[in-house]
């Protein structure tokens, strides 16, 4: 690789390069244009009248310029009325198949429609990460696994460092309101609480390696959609020029390699072997694979819930008559126990308006348009006999599922605690109303199989948050200062990144002995 690196360096090398990579994007052009793509014989969705590549690049630029827009207009114009459409993107021509095929779709094995191979191309796993992770996400399985079953373990140990993280980025001062922009401190604090669990102390109050761990994610996307549309060949060389993600791993092998050898070390210690620890394969004892591996699950498990609870914040901020409601129902069922052993999975699940609360913030702040990704990996017919070729992208839209007024009543009003009522006291019934259900009229985290595997996690990650900020401080917009914007960028909606709110820490004494 250094010897790379030098010739590289040199001018004859840098010549080199540059035919090579000329040659590279001659040769993706000349298969580019002479490919005739195949595509399921559907309608494109059209914003343009004219014809041919000019109409086609014109969809583009419409969709570009207003995407919720245009993701909404094939929803109303296609989706709603049960009929499939194909939707152009700058990289790529969607399938969106209309939300009747929903269980059809759910239910095709990833040897037709893939979850595993469109998450591969989205995140470029190969090249992101490592071509090992590509085949075999045994790590998904830590988070289904441990992660989700052992929450009641490690909640206490949770709210521990959510406490810390709190009285660190926030403080402890309860004579005036500091103002902090809100998506800097949301995700400070939610890259601090998940890497209480991702990787524990001491490493999740690093400063260096939480800062790497909160901005490898926009770091992987960007890089994910530079190199995407080249041949294999030309992204490797590729990455080689992506400088910021090298520097993030730089400081990911700094932190993590010891870490992962000083434990690797431990099941070789046969006095932890008694303790039930059972020997891994060698070939999944590789350190620098297994650092990929927690940099993969580092990317799923910080941007998602940081994006989340910021729009929770914004609505709680925007919404300051449901603060007592949330704040009685946290006091009536955390308060009657007033120590660690408050803080149960079983507790959590009781704070249901909690939880309807952030459902309804997230249904109508999602993170993406579109749900269900998956790639054809063979061709594949629809039982409409609509045949989706070899290598399309398929989707779903769920957020014109979850603005649908014939599914939602008054979909496009904010109403915290819509959820909560729907709850009838069969808790068989109520886990339909859930965050973290994940059904046809709850996509947020996916469906089916393959639906998000952090997502009990996630949940209790938001509520822990957000009972913390109820419990322990006031919050409000200032006055004069603007308000927030999410923002669309194609298919996903982005939270304001540069606005503001005010936090004091309160006085009261109503909640002693929850968070002591
Ligand atoms: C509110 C927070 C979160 C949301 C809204 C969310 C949403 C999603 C969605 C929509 C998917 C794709 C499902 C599909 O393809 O059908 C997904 C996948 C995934 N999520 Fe989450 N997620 C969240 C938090 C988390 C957390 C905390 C973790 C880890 C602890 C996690 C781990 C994963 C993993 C490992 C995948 C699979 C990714 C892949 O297939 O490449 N997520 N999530």
């Amino acid at each position: 690789m250094a010897s790379i690196q030098s010739f590289l360096s040199t001018e004859g090398g840098f010549i080199a390069l540059r035919v090579i990579l000329l040659a590279a994007v001659a040769l993706t052009a000349i298969r580019y244009f002479a490919k005739k793509e195949r595509l399921p014989d559907v309608e494109f969705l059209r914003a343009s009248n004219k014809p041919g590549r000019a109409g086609g690049s014109e969809d583009i630029q419409a969709f570009l310029s207003d995407s919720l827009g245009t993701i909404m207009k094939g929803y109303n114009e296609y989706s709603k009325l049960g009929k499939h459409f194909l939707l152009r993107t700058p990289r790529q021509v969607y399938f969106i198949a209309a939300p009747n095929f929903l269980e059809e779709i759910r239910k095709m094995p990833d040897s037709k429609l893939s979850q595993p191979a469109a998450a591969n191309i989205i995140f470029q796993v190969k090249h992101n990460f490592h071509p090992d992770l590509e085949a075999d996400n045994y790590h998904f399985n830590v988070v289904r696994g441990k992660m989700t079953q052992g929450i009641n373990q490690y909640l206490p140990d949770l709210v521990a460092e959510t406490v810390h993280a709190f009285d660190f980025e926030v403080g402890s001062d309860a004579s005036q309101w500091r103002e902090l922009r809100t998506w800097s401190l949301v995700s400070k604090l939610v890259t601090r609480m998940a890497n209480k669990m991702l990787v524990g102390a001491p490493l999740c109050r690093n400063e260096e390696y939480l800062q790497m761990s909160c901005d490898i994610t926009p770091a992987v996307f960007d890089t994910a959609v530079k190199i995407r549309n080249y041949p294999d060949f030309v992204k490797s060389i590729m990455m080689y020029f992506m400088k910021t993600k090298e520097q993030q791993l730089k400081i990911a092998r700094k932190h993590l390699l010891p870490v992962i050898e000083g434990r690797l070390a431990l099941l070789d210690n046969p006095v932890s072997r008694e303790k039930g620890n059972k020997p891994v394969d060698t070939w999944k004892r590789n350190p620098e694979i297994l650092m990929q591996r927690l940099l993969h699950l580092n990317v799923n498990a910080i941007h998602a819930p940081a994006y989340t609870v910021t729009e929770c914040m914004v609505d709680l901020c925007k919404n300051p008559e449901i603060h007592e409601e949330l704040r009685a129902e946290i006091e009536q069922v955390l308060g009657k126990n007033r120590d660690a052993s408050c803080w149960t999975k079983e507790n959590l699940d009781r704070l249901v308006k909690l939880d309807s609360f952030i459902r309804e913030s997230s249904r109508l702040t999602p993170i993406s348009a579109v749900k269900m990704e998956r790639l054809a990996v063979q061709d594949v017919r629809l039982s409409d006999g609509t045949l989706i070729p070899r290598g399309t992208s398929v989707a779903v839209i769920a957020h014109g599922r979850h603005l649908d007024e014939d599914i939602i009543p008054n979909a496009r009003t904010f109403d915290a605690f819509r959820y909560a009522r729907l709850r009838t006291g069969d808790e068989m019934a109520d886990a339909e109303y859930a965050f973290a259900q994940a059904t046809s009229e709850n996509m947020l985290f996916g469906l089916g199989r393959h639906a998000c595997p952090g997502r009990q996690f996630a949940t209790a990650l938001c509520k822990v948050f957000l009972i913390c900020v109820l419990v322990r401080y006031d919050v409000k917009f200032l006055e004069g200062r603007p308000l927030p914007q999410g923002r669309w960028t194609q298919k996903f909606r982005n939270p304001d990144t540069t606005t503001t709110m005010g936090w004091q820490r309160t006085r009261s004494t109503r909640f002693d002995g929850i968070f002591d």
